[in-house]
């Protein structure tokens, strides 16, 4: 590993007791925390607001368990679509902080995979893998995916940011209308009418979709958009499959939405050597 760069005021790396590294954030604008295991960005609370993220309250505090809420990478393949771990290997890899900088509106944070532990965990692949942090009024998350390998490899992600909401069967969420989505609760193509609603559990990706959502709760709404993606995942695990996730209080399901910024399902990429491509997510309150 080479050498954390020097720090700005107002940005740290800290442990927590059981041995777990953070950055830790602390600016007019925002205050915010992620592992280094997994980049994982588990708090973003832009001043005056409350936190952009849902974050579960029994997430496991020692390194090796992977986090429930916040914004967990899936990497570089989304689900189970491979052998090996569920989404991928990026959230159970140590990351190393590369750049920090701040200036009156924001701070920006770049970690890395380094190409050695992506080696370990994935032999057969050749990536370089960085993301990139703007914390301030609003969080954006850009993640870039380089192919360094001598042939082409396939690409599935998501940014699987956990969203927090007062109520779940109050939430609203617009700008889906009239888009294909796949139920991967029936493994069938449905279209969206009108606002989504939720009432029991949703798990879909939605398809050549690329416009922003809003997310209200009847107390704020959150703007999600995208670039780079063309696929868009919502997942509420509801009453019984909240019971048998890892790290997921019973009633948990009630206070989040996953609204994931992707490229999974047909809107995977196959990337040629040399090649690049960048997903980005920005989410704010309006
Ligand atoms: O429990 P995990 O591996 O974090 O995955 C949580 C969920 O992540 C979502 O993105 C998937 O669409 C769901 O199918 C999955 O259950």
């Amino acid at each position: 590993m080479t050498s954390v760069p020097a720090l700005p005021e107002g940005i740290s790396l800290i442990h927590n007791t059981a041995g777990k590294a953070f950055v830790q954030v602390e600016h007019p604008s925002v205050t915010a925390r992620i592992a280094l295991e997994g980049a994982h960005l588990v708090s973003c609370i832009p001043s005056g607001q409350a936190d952009l993220l849902w974050m579960s309250p029994s997430d496991p505090q020692a390194p090796g368990g992977v986090l429930r809420g916040g914004v967990p990478l899936c990497w570089p393949w989304f689900g189970n679509t491979r052998t090996g771990p569920a989404h991928g290997i990026a959230r159970r890899s140590l990351w190393q902080l590369t750049g920090a900088e701040r200036d009156e509106q924001s701070v920006r944070l770049k970690l890395e995979l380094p190409a050695a532990t992506q080696k370990a965990a994935l032999p057969e692949a050749s990536w370089a893998l960085s993301l990139e942090l703007r914390l301030g009024a609003s969080l954006q998350m850009t993640l870039t995916s380089r192919n360094t390998g001598q042939g082409p490899q396939l690409l599935s992600q998501a940014l699987h940011s956990y969203l927090p909401v007062a109520e779940i069967t109050k939430v609203r969420v617009t700008g889906l209308d009239g888009a294909t989505y796949l139920d991967q609760l029936t493994s069938s193509h449905q279209v969206q009418q009108g606002d989504l609603t939720i009432e029991r559990e949703v798990d879909r990706i939605y398809l050549q979709h690329s416009q922003p959502i809003q997310l209200s709760d009847g107390q704020r709404t959150l703007e999600i958009c995208r670039s780079g993606s063309a696929s868009v995942v919502l997942w509420n695990p509801w009453q019984d499959k909240a019971r048998k996730l890892d790290n997921f209080p019973a009633d948990g399901y009630r206070t989040m939405l996953c609204i994931e910024a992707a490229n999974a399902a047909a809107d995977a990429r196959t990337l040629q050597p040399g090649e690049e491509h960048t997903l980005s997510c920005s989410i704010r309150q309006i």
